[in-house]
């Protein structure tokens, strides 16, 4: 990978990195030890969960990128109206992304290194770490598609507002947003640092309006990782779109220039919903009728009636009592392609625990995020079979709401994030 900035720096993350990389060695060695005690296998990485992933390509990382185990995500309010402005910060977030994905700091002064009489272009909490897989992924929201920078005729059809859905009860403060950033990462504290800088820059541009952090990925979307487990305790992401999926991938993920909305051509669209679970109530529930609600087992995963994880769904499957191992509004049935048409999601959550609502009781849940190619014809109808049918509703309550146009990625260091929207 090159350096974007094409310069060498005085002061780079992963030169301060050597002995923190020894260290990690260590405590991963220490891991797997205690990890064999148990029946089930660690969930696999890639070669090295410290290694960068390439920022510049046709679409942008952190979407088929098998799912790091970090979250920090974003939503930022546009507070200028000027385009021009608009433009310049999109160009100087894409500039400070292509450096911190590679495990630079955000500016080429960096923490340290700069005039001490000025603030310096980087927050210095990421030093002597190193890129921790971090992607950073950018998406348009529709309301950035208002009069404000003259783009009311480029908002993409597939862009449409989501209906309400029966028993949602969204908190407007913590949904939608003009912007949104998903940074992912191995560390939270590269995530966590990648969002701070971002927002660092775009101070008097853009301001958050709402932020969520996540952990333990729930959703898979390699065949390379294991399955991991969601707050339920269910292996959650075995079904999913995966990055092997190539021909899926074009028909289900990527938009295509006869879309309508020519600038999204290898971008696709993004759904996040934060999904409280009341899983004090859950945990008093008998393991049978979890596994009813999902219609897979909890042990292995492997749907009811099966054996092993991956085992293929037989919906017309029937136990000795006649009734099909799989009940007919188990989340699986509801949720699958064949329930819609062969729509497909790419699903790439996260667990999150924002301490305790004062109640007793755990702030926890899944924050769902999902891509696809058009939300009209992929989230919205099996949120709607969901929301209408879906047994684990007695246990989950959806209290935020995304929709964001994920444009292309970034070709080189002289392309930006959202040029092909800006510049027809
Ligand atoms: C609108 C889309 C979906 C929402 C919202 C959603 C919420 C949700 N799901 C789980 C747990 C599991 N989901 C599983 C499968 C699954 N879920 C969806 C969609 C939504 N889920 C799909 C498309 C699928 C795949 C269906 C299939 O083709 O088999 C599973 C089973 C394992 C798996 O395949 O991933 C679990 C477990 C929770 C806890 C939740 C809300 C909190
Ligand atoms: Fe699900």
């Amino acid at each position: 990978m090159s350096d974007p900035s094409g310069n060498g720096r005085r002061m780079s993350r992963r030169s301060l990195f050597g002995l923190g990389a020894a260290g990690a060695a260590v405590a991963g060695a220490g891991a797997v030890g205690a990890r064999s005690l148990l029946d089930e296998p660690p969930v696999a990485h890639a070669a090295s969960t410290s290694a960068p992933y390439p920022f510049y390509g046709e679409h942008q990382a952190g979407i088929v990128t098998p799912a790091q185990d970090r979250l920090h995500f974003v939503a930022f309010d546009v507070t200028t109206g000027d385009r021009a402005e608009l433009i310049d910060l999109l160009q100087e977030w894409t500039a400070a992304a292509a450096r911190l994905t590679q495990g630079k700091e955000a500016g080429s002064f960096g923490a340290v290194g700069g005039d001490p009489a000025a603030a310096p272009d980087d927050t210095g909490e990421a030093l002597g770490l190193p890129a921790s897989g971090l992607t950073l992924t950018v998406g348009f929201g529709p309301s950035l598609f208002d009069k404000r920078f003259g783009l009311a005729d480029r908002r993409p059809a597939a862009l449409a507002d989501l209906p309400k859905f029966p028993g949602e009860q969204l908190v407007p403060e913590i949904s939608g947003g003009d912007l949104c950033v998903q940074a992912c990462a191995h560390d939270p504290q590269v995530a966590v640092h990648a969002i701070r800088n971002l927002a660092r820059i775009g101070f008097g541009k853009v301001s958050v309006r709402w932020s969520q952090l996540g952990f333990g990925r729930t959703s898979s979307t390699s065949r390379a990782q294991a399955t991991p487990r969601n707050l339920m305790g269910f292996k959650d992401g075995t079904n999913n779109l995966k990055l092997e999926d190539a021909a899926l991938l074009r028909e289900q993920l990527w938009a295509d220039a006869g879309d309508g909305a020519a600038w999204m051509t290898g971008g696709t669209y993004l759904v996040t919903r934060k999904i409280r679970m009341t899983i004090e109530t859950w945990d008093r529930t008998s393991l049978t009728e979890q596994e009813q609600i999902f219609g897979r087992d909890k042990g292995e995963g492997a749907p009811l009636g099966a054996k092993r994880e991956f085992d293929p769904l037989d919906f017309a499957a029937k136990g000795p009592d006649g009734q099909p191992h799989i009940a007919s509004n188990a989340h699986i049935r509801l949720a699958h392609p064949s329930s819609h048409g062969n729509a497909h999601l790419l699903r790439r959550g996260y667990n999150f625990v924002d301490g305790s609502d004062g109640l007793g009781r755990l702030d926890a849940g899944l924050f769902f995020i999902a891509y696809q190619r058009d939300p009209r014809k992929q989230f919205v109808p099996v949120q709607m079979r969901l929301a209408r049918e879906d047994p684990l509703n007695e246990y989950i309550k959806h209290v935020s709401s995304g929709l964001f146009a994920c444009p292309p990625g970034v070709r080189d260091a002289s392309d930006y994030w959202g040029r092909t929207l800006f510049e027809p």
